[in-house]
Protein backbone atom coordinates (compact mmCIF):
# COMPACT_ATOMS: atom_id res chain seq x y z
CA UNK A 1 0.00 0.00 0.00
CA UNK A 2 2.81 2.38 -0.48
CA UNK A 3 3.46 2.20 3.23
CA UNK A 4 5.26 -0.69 4.82
CA UNK A 5 8.74 -1.02 3.65
CA UNK A 6 10.50 -4.29 3.88
CA UNK A 7 13.96 -4.79 4.44
CA UNK A 8 15.24 -6.20 1.61
CA UNK A 9 17.80 -9.25 1.76
CA UNK A 10 20.99 -6.90 0.30
CA UNK A 11 19.82 -4.28 3.07
CA UNK A 12 22.33 -1.94 2.16
CA UNK A 13 20.95 -1.86 -1.84
CA UNK A 14 17.29 -0.27 -1.18
CA UNK A 15 16.07 3.02 -1.76
CA UNK A 16 13.01 3.64 1.13
CA UNK A 17 10.14 5.87 -0.58
CA UNK A 18 8.82 7.73 2.81
CA UNK A 19 4.86 7.09 2.98
CA UNK A 20 3.14 10.81 3.00
CA UNK A 21 -0.56 10.77 3.82
CA UNK A 22 -1.08 14.15 4.97
CA UNK A 23 -2.51 16.69 2.72
CA UNK A 24 -3.23 20.50 3.31
CA UNK A 25 -6.21 22.29 2.09
CA UNK A 26 -4.47 25.55 1.99
CA UNK A 27 -1.09 26.60 2.09
CA UNK A 28 0.42 26.72 5.87
CA UNK A 29 2.15 29.73 6.26
CA UNK A 30 4.60 29.87 9.32
CA UNK A 31 6.41 27.29 11.41
CA UNK A 32 6.81 27.40 14.58
CA UNK A 33 10.88 28.10 15.31
CA UNK A 34 10.52 27.74 19.16
CA UNK A 35 10.82 25.12 21.26
CA UNK A 36 9.67 26.74 24.58
CA UNK A 37 6.33 28.05 23.96
CA UNK A 38 2.69 27.98 23.65
CA UNK A 39 2.25 25.42 26.36
CA UNK A 40 3.98 22.99 25.44
CA UNK A 41 7.08 21.68 27.83
CA UNK A 42 10.36 19.73 26.30
CA UNK A 43 11.51 17.23 28.48
CA UNK A 44 15.82 17.29 28.92
CA UNK A 45 15.58 14.62 26.89
CA UNK A 46 14.65 16.76 23.54
CA UNK A 47 11.04 15.21 24.14
CA UNK A 48 7.81 17.01 23.67
CA UNK A 49 5.61 15.95 27.16
CA UNK A 50 2.31 14.99 24.69
CA UNK A 51 1.14 12.81 27.66
CA UNK A 52 -0.38 16.06 29.43
CA UNK A 53 -1.50 18.67 27.35
CA UNK A 54 -1.10 21.94 27.52
CA UNK A 55 0.22 22.20 30.81
CA UNK A 56 0.78 25.89 30.89
CA UNK A 57 -2.15 26.97 28.95
CA UNK A 58 -3.24 30.32 30.46
CA UNK A 59 -6.65 32.17 28.67
CA UNK A 60 -5.51 35.98 27.83
CA UNK A 61 -8.70 38.08 29.39
CA UNK A 62 -9.97 37.46 32.92
CA UNK A 63 -13.74 36.07 32.64
CA UNK A 64 -16.44 37.71 33.88
CA UNK A 65 -20.03 38.12 32.96
CA UNK A 66 -19.67 42.29 31.76
CA UNK A 67 -16.78 40.75 28.94
CA UNK A 68 -19.45 38.36 27.87
CA UNK A 69 -21.99 40.90 27.53
CA UNK A 70 -19.61 43.11 25.76
CA UNK A 71 -19.32 40.22 23.22
CA UNK A 72 -22.91 39.95 22.48
CA UNK A 73 -23.17 43.36 21.69
CA UNK A 74 -20.36 43.50 19.30
CA UNK A 75 -20.96 40.20 17.45
CA UNK A 76 -24.23 40.01 16.18
CA UNK A 77 -23.76 37.62 13.56
CA UNK A 78 -22.09 35.27 16.00
CA UNK A 79 -22.74 32.26 18.21
CA UNK A 80 -24.49 33.25 20.87
CA UNK A 81 -23.36 33.15 24.36
CA UNK A 82 -25.92 33.48 26.99
CA UNK A 83 -24.73 36.36 29.40
CA UNK A 84 -24.13 35.10 32.62
CA UNK A 85 -25.19 31.41 32.33
CA UNK A 86 -21.93 30.35 31.03
CA UNK A 87 -19.04 31.94 32.44
CA UNK A 88 -15.96 30.55 30.68
CA UNK A 89 -13.99 27.65 32.88
CA UNK A 90 -10.17 27.63 32.24
CA UNK A 91 -9.90 24.16 33.77
CA UNK A 92 -12.38 23.18 31.31
CA UNK A 93 -10.58 24.12 28.83
CA UNK A 94 -13.59 26.74 27.20
CA UNK A 95 -12.62 28.85 24.76
CA UNK A 96 -15.55 29.73 23.05
CA UNK A 97 -15.77 29.96 19.08
CA UNK A 98 -17.25 33.77 18.57
CA UNK A 99 -16.98 34.09 14.86
CA UNK A 100 -19.39 33.22 12.77
CA UNK A 101 -17.28 32.87 9.83
CA UNK A 102 -14.68 30.33 11.43
CA UNK A 103 -17.85 28.70 12.35
CA UNK A 104 -18.99 28.32 9.33
CA UNK A 105 -15.78 27.40 7.77
CA UNK A 106 -15.15 24.96 9.98
CA UNK A 107 -18.87 23.09 9.46
CA UNK A 108 -18.37 23.20 5.55
CA UNK A 109 -14.70 21.49 6.26
CA UNK A 110 -15.76 18.67 8.34
CA UNK A 111 -18.84 18.39 5.74
CA UNK A 112 -16.52 17.63 3.37
CA UNK A 113 -14.39 15.17 5.79
CA UNK A 114 -17.43 13.45 6.48
CA UNK A 115 -18.70 13.00 3.08
CA UNK A 116 -15.86 12.65 0.23
CA UNK A 117 -12.33 12.58 1.80
CA UNK A 118 -11.06 9.19 2.73
CA UNK A 119 -13.26 6.37 2.35
CA UNK A 120 -16.31 8.40 3.27
CA UNK A 121 -17.45 9.26 -0.17
CA UNK A 122 -20.45 7.38 -0.99
CA UNK A 123 -21.30 6.36 2.95
CA UNK A 124 -24.76 7.98 3.96
CA UNK A 125 -24.28 10.56 7.24
CA UNK A 126 -25.75 8.96 9.79
CA UNK A 127 -23.74 9.70 13.29
CA UNK A 128 -22.52 12.66 14.27
CA UNK A 129 -20.85 13.47 17.62
CA UNK A 130 -19.48 16.66 18.61
CA UNK A 131 -17.13 16.58 21.33
CA UNK A 132 -17.25 19.90 24.21
CA UNK A 133 -20.35 21.65 22.67
CA UNK A 134 -20.55 24.47 25.16
CA UNK A 135 -22.74 27.13 24.71
CA UNK A 136 -23.75 25.44 20.99
CA UNK A 137 -21.38 27.87 18.30
CA UNK A 138 -20.80 24.92 16.45
CA UNK A 139 -24.04 22.84 17.62
CA UNK A 140 -26.05 25.41 16.19
CA UNK A 141 -24.62 24.74 12.70
CA UNK A 142 -24.93 21.22 13.35
CA UNK A 143 -28.66 20.91 13.87
CA UNK A 144 -29.39 23.20 11.38
CA UNK A 145 -27.71 21.21 8.61
CA UNK A 146 -28.37 17.68 9.85
CA UNK A 147 -31.21 18.08 12.66
CA UNK A 148 -31.11 16.57 15.63
CA UNK A 149 -31.47 12.56 14.71
CA UNK A 150 -27.76 11.95 13.68
CA UNK A 151 -26.32 14.26 16.44
CA UNK A 152 -24.75 13.38 19.70
CA UNK A 153 -23.21 15.32 21.93
CA UNK A 154 -20.84 14.76 24.73
CA UNK A 155 -20.17 17.68 27.51
CA UNK A 156 -18.58 17.71 30.84
CA UNK A 157 -20.18 21.04 32.04
CA UNK A 158 -23.30 20.66 33.64
CA UNK A 159 -24.60 24.27 32.89
CA UNK A 160 -23.90 23.79 29.24
CA UNK A 161 -26.30 20.02 29.32
CA UNK A 162 -28.97 22.38 30.34
CA UNK A 163 -28.74 25.19 28.42
CA UNK A 164 -28.55 22.76 25.06
CA UNK A 165 -31.73 20.67 26.75
CA UNK A 166 -33.82 24.27 26.74
CA UNK A 167 -32.54 24.92 23.55
CA UNK A 168 -33.03 21.95 21.64
CA UNK A 169 -34.86 19.20 23.68
CA UNK A 170 -34.72 16.32 20.88
CA UNK A 171 -30.81 16.69 21.16
CA UNK A 172 -28.98 13.98 22.89
CA UNK A 173 -26.08 15.14 25.18
CA UNK A 174 -24.64 13.06 27.37
CA UNK A 175 -23.47 13.75 30.73
CA UNK A 176 -20.23 12.56 30.39
CA UNK A 177 -15.90 13.04 30.38
CA UNK A 178 -15.17 12.69 26.91
CA UNK A 179 -11.88 10.66 28.19
CA UNK A 180 -14.27 8.38 29.86
CA UNK A 181 -16.19 7.50 26.36
CA UNK A 182 -16.58 4.34 24.94
CA UNK A 183 -16.24 5.18 20.89
CA UNK A 184 -16.59 1.07 20.27
CA UNK A 185 -19.88 1.01 22.23
CA UNK A 186 -21.08 4.05 20.85
CA UNK A 187 -20.57 2.77 17.28
CA UNK A 188 -22.19 -0.31 18.67
CA UNK A 189 -25.13 1.38 19.77
CA UNK A 190 -25.39 3.59 16.49
CA UNK A 191 -24.42 0.43 14.09
CA UNK A 192 -21.88 2.30 12.26
CA UNK A 193 -19.20 4.26 12.76
CA UNK A 194 -18.78 7.86 14.29
CA UNK A 195 -18.16 11.02 12.28
CA UNK A 196 -16.25 13.30 14.82
CA UNK A 197 -16.28 17.67 15.45
CA UNK A 198 -15.55 19.00 18.18
CA UNK A 199 -13.53 22.48 19.01
CA UNK A 200 -11.44 20.49 21.61
CA UNK A 201 -10.68 21.45 25.03
CA UNK A 202 -6.83 21.83 24.48
CA UNK A 203 -5.55 20.64 27.90
CA UNK A 204 -6.54 17.29 26.81
CA UNK A 205 -6.11 17.35 23.04
CA UNK A 206 -3.23 14.42 22.64
CA UNK A 207 -5.63 12.43 24.98
CA UNK A 208 -8.35 12.73 23.17
CA UNK A 209 -6.81 11.77 20.05
CA UNK A 210 -5.00 8.97 21.45
CA UNK A 211 -8.63 7.73 22.56
CA UNK A 212 -9.70 7.59 18.81
CA UNK A 213 -6.77 5.86 17.88
CA UNK A 214 -7.62 2.89 19.70
CA UNK A 215 -11.62 3.53 18.70
CA UNK A 216 -10.26 3.00 14.95
CA UNK A 217 -9.08 -0.62 16.35
CA UNK A 218 -12.51 -1.32 16.05
CA UNK A 219 -13.69 0.64 13.00
CA UNK A 220 -15.41 2.66 15.58
CA UNK A 221 -14.93 6.40 14.35
CA UNK A 222 -14.42 6.66 10.53
CA UNK A 223 -13.13 10.67 10.94
CA UNK A 224 -12.35 13.50 13.05
CA UNK A 225 -12.53 16.88 12.35
CA UNK A 226 -11.42 19.10 15.24
CA UNK A 227 -9.48 22.36 16.71
CA UNK A 228 -6.15 22.19 18.29
CA UNK A 229 -3.37 24.29 19.17
CA UNK A 230 -1.44 25.61 15.77
CA UNK A 231 1.83 23.48 17.53
CA UNK A 232 -0.03 20.09 18.07
CA UNK A 233 -1.65 20.09 14.43
CA UNK A 234 1.99 20.96 13.29
CA UNK A 235 3.10 17.91 14.91
CA UNK A 236 0.44 15.58 13.66
CA UNK A 237 1.42 16.85 9.89
CA UNK A 238 4.82 17.15 10.54
CA UNK A 239 7.09 15.33 7.57
CA UNK A 240 10.16 12.98 8.49
CA UNK A 241 13.20 15.11 9.41
CA UNK A 242 11.16 17.99 10.45
CA UNK A 243 11.56 19.57 13.87
CA UNK A 244 8.39 18.88 14.80
CA UNK A 245 7.98 15.15 14.02
CA UNK A 246 7.73 13.07 16.88
CA UNK A 247 5.15 10.65 18.30
CA UNK A 248 2.16 12.44 17.13
CA UNK A 249 3.45 12.41 13.65
CA UNK A 250 4.23 8.85 13.37
CA UNK A 251 1.55 7.28 15.48
CA UNK A 252 -1.71 10.00 13.20
CA UNK A 253 0.30 9.51 9.94
CA UNK A 254 0.19 5.53 10.65
CA UNK A 255 -3.34 5.13 11.75
CA UNK A 256 -5.05 8.11 9.85
CA UNK A 257 -4.64 10.33 6.87
CA UNK A 258 -3.75 13.30 8.22
CA UNK A 259 -5.30 17.44 6.98
CA UNK A 260 -4.53 20.47 8.32
CA UNK A 261 -7.68 22.38 7.20
CA UNK A 262 -6.57 26.14 8.28
CA UNK A 263 -4.87 28.25 10.71
CA UNK A 264 -7.35 29.68 13.31
CA UNK A 265 -6.15 33.15 14.65
CA UNK A 266 -7.02 33.47 18.79
CA UNK A 267 -9.36 36.46 17.83
CA UNK A 268 -12.45 33.99 17.09
CA UNK A 269 -12.11 32.54 20.40
CA UNK A 270 -13.88 34.26 23.68
CA UNK A 271 -11.34 34.47 26.14
CA UNK A 272 -8.90 34.54 23.41
CA UNK A 273 -6.14 31.80 24.15
CA UNK A 274 -2.63 33.08 23.58
CA UNK A 275 -1.94 30.59 20.88
CA UNK A 276 -2.86 29.98 17.27
CA UNK A 277 -5.36 27.38 16.46
CA UNK A 278 -5.81 24.98 13.16
CA UNK A 279 -8.43 22.91 12.14
CA UNK A 280 -6.68 19.77 11.90
CA UNK A 281 -8.90 16.34 9.96
CA UNK A 282 -8.08 12.76 10.20
CA UNK A 283 -9.41 9.96 8.21
CA UNK A 284 -8.78 6.74 10.01
CA UNK A 285 -7.85 3.86 8.19
CA UNK A 286 -10.39 1.70 10.32
CA UNK A 287 -8.83 -2.17 11.75
CA UNK A 288 -8.21 -4.14 7.88
CA UNK A 289 -6.07 -1.43 5.86
CA UNK A 290 -4.22 -0.72 9.30
CA UNK A 291 -3.63 -4.33 9.78
CA UNK A 292 -2.30 -3.95 6.38
CA UNK A 293 -0.01 -1.08 7.00
CA UNK A 294 0.86 -2.06 10.04
CA UNK A 295 2.32 -5.37 8.33
CA UNK A 296 1.05 -7.52 11.16
CA UNK A 297 2.71 -5.86 14.15
CA UNK A 298 0.95 -5.21 17.31
CA UNK A 299 0.29 -1.94 17.87
CA UNK A 300 1.51 -2.27 21.55
CA UNK A 301 4.93 -3.15 20.12
CA UNK A 302 4.69 -0.25 18.38
CA UNK A 303 3.98 2.10 20.89
CA UNK A 304 6.66 0.33 22.75
CA UNK A 305 9.37 1.54 19.94
CA UNK A 306 7.46 4.70 19.02
CA UNK A 307 7.66 5.77 22.36
CA UNK A 308 10.97 4.63 23.14
CA UNK A 309 12.54 6.06 20.20
CA UNK A 310 11.23 9.39 21.03
CA UNK A 311 12.29 9.73 24.94
CA UNK A 312 15.89 9.75 23.49
CA UNK A 313 15.49 12.43 20.38
CA UNK A 314 18.98 12.77 20.68
CA UNK A 315 20.72 9.00 20.53
CA UNK A 316 20.69 7.00 17.71
CA UNK A 317 18.39 4.33 16.78
CA UNK A 318 21.17 1.83 17.67
CA UNK A 319 21.53 3.44 20.94
CA UNK A 320 17.56 3.33 21.60
CA UNK A 321 16.50 0.10 20.91
CA UNK A 322 19.24 -1.50 23.14
CA UNK A 323 17.09 -0.45 25.81
CA UNK A 324 13.60 -2.43 24.29
CA UNK A 325 13.89 -5.98 24.89
CA UNK A 326 13.34 -7.57 21.59
CA UNK A 327 14.73 -9.96 19.20
CA UNK A 328 18.16 -8.03 19.13
CA UNK A 329 20.14 -10.73 16.95
CA UNK A 330 17.42 -10.30 14.07
CA UNK A 331 17.19 -6.47 14.22
CA UNK A 332 21.17 -6.55 13.90
CA UNK A 333 21.25 -8.74 11.27
CA UNK A 334 18.43 -7.49 9.05
CA UNK A 335 18.42 -3.86 9.82
CA UNK A 336 20.34 -1.40 7.10
CA UNK A 337 23.34 -0.11 8.70
CA UNK A 338 22.16 3.49 7.82
CA UNK A 339 18.83 3.01 9.73
CA UNK A 340 20.89 2.53 12.70
CA UNK A 341 23.01 5.30 12.46
CA UNK A 342 19.78 7.74 12.50
CA UNK A 343 17.69 9.43 15.04
CA UNK A 344 14.30 9.03 15.61
CA UNK A 345 13.04 11.87 14.09
CA UNK A 346 14.81 10.27 10.45
CA UNK A 347 12.51 7.20 10.86
CA UNK A 348 9.50 7.53 8.52
CA UNK A 349 6.31 5.54 10.14
CA UNK A 350 6.97 2.62 8.09
CA UNK A 351 10.15 2.48 9.05
CA UNK A 352 8.99 2.23 12.43
CA UNK A 353 6.83 -0.27 11.60
CA UNK A 354 10.14 -2.59 10.03
CA UNK A 355 12.02 -2.24 13.19
CA UNK A 356 9.00 -2.92 15.32
CA UNK A 357 8.57 -6.32 13.09
CA UNK A 358 12.11 -7.21 13.75
CA UNK A 359 12.36 -6.63 17.27
CA UNK A 360 8.91 -8.34 18.23
CA UNK A 361 7.52 -10.22 14.97
CA UNK A 362 3.88 -9.74 13.73
CA UNK A 363 1.11 -10.69 15.76
CA UNK A 364 -0.02 -14.33 14.45
CA UNK A 365 3.28 -15.20 15.15
CA UNK A 366 2.90 -14.56 19.05
CA UNK A 367 -0.51 -15.96 18.96
CA UNK A 368 0.72 -19.65 20.48
CA UNK A 369 -1.74 -21.87 22.48
CA UNK A 370 -0.14 -23.34 25.70
CA UNK A 371 1.23 -26.24 23.67
CA UNK A 372 3.19 -23.50 21.74
CA UNK A 373 0.62 -24.27 18.73
CA UNK A 374 0.15 -21.33 16.72
CA UNK A 375 -3.61 -20.48 17.14
CA UNK A 376 -4.60 -18.16 14.36
CA UNK A 377 -1.95 -17.40 11.34
CA UNK A 378 -4.11 -15.02 10.42
CA UNK A 379 -3.15 -11.53 11.62
CA UNK A 380 -6.46 -10.62 10.58
CA UNK A 381 -8.66 -11.97 13.23
CA UNK A 382 -5.99 -11.04 16.08
CA UNK A 383 -7.99 -7.79 18.03
CA UNK A 384 -5.77 -4.95 17.56
CA UNK A 385 -5.95 -3.66 21.32
CA UNK A 386 -8.42 -1.76 23.62
CA UNK A 387 -6.22 0.73 25.12
CA UNK A 388 -2.95 1.08 23.43
CA UNK A 389 -2.63 4.73 23.16
CA UNK A 390 -5.02 5.72 25.59
CA UNK A 391 -4.40 6.25 29.28
CA UNK A 392 -5.22 3.05 31.10
CA UNK A 393 -7.45 4.98 33.99
CA UNK A 394 -8.97 6.18 30.82
CA UNK A 395 -11.94 4.54 29.55
CA UNK A 396 -13.53 1.18 29.14
C1 LIG B 1 -12.99 24.90 23.51
S1 LIG B 1 -14.55 24.66 24.27
C2 LIG B 1 -15.58 24.51 22.87
C3 LIG B 1 -17.01 24.96 23.12
C4 LIG B 1 -17.89 25.08 21.88
N1 LIG B 1 -17.93 23.87 21.13
C5 LIG B 1 -17.37 26.20 21.01
O1 LIG B 1 -16.76 25.89 19.99
O2 LIG B 1 -17.59 27.36 21.33
C6 LIG B 1 -14.35 22.99 24.85
C7 LIG B 1 -15.60 22.35 25.41
O3 LIG B 1 -15.26 21.06 25.90
C8 LIG B 1 -15.84 20.86 27.18
N2 LIG B 1 -15.00 19.92 27.94
C9 LIG B 1 -13.85 20.17 28.61
N3 LIG B 1 -13.36 19.06 29.17
C10 LIG B 1 -14.21 18.06 28.83
C11 LIG B 1 -14.25 16.68 29.12
N4 LIG B 1 -13.29 16.09 29.83
N5 LIG B 1 -15.28 15.96 28.64
C12 LIG B 1 -16.27 16.55 27.91
N6 LIG B 1 -16.28 17.85 27.59
C13 LIG B 1 -15.27 18.61 28.05
C14 LIG B 1 -15.87 22.23 27.81
O4 LIG B 1 -16.81 22.30 28.85
C15 LIG B 1 -16.21 23.09 26.60
O5 LIG B 1 -17.59 23.17 26.43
Amino acid sequence: NGFTETVPHNKNSRQYVPFSGISYDAPVSTRSSSTQTNGWTQGGDGEWEWEEDDPNFVPSTPIGNSIVTEFLDTATATPQLPSGKLKPKQSLGQNYLRDGNTVAKIIKAFHKDATIHGDRQGKPLKSIVELGPGAGALTDRLVDKYGTDILQCIEIDIRSIELLAERYPDLSVHHEDVLQVSYPEMAEKEGQPLVVIGNLPYYITSQILFALADASHYGAVDCATVTMQWEVAQRMVAPTSCKDYGILSVVFQTYADVRCHFKIPPTVFYPAPKVDSALIGLHFLGPSKLRDRLAGVSPKDFRSVVTTAFRQRRKTIRNTLKKIPGDAFALEQQLPDDWFSKRPEQLTPGQFVEVTRLLFGDIGSKNTNEDGENESSNTKEVDLGRKVWRKLKHGV
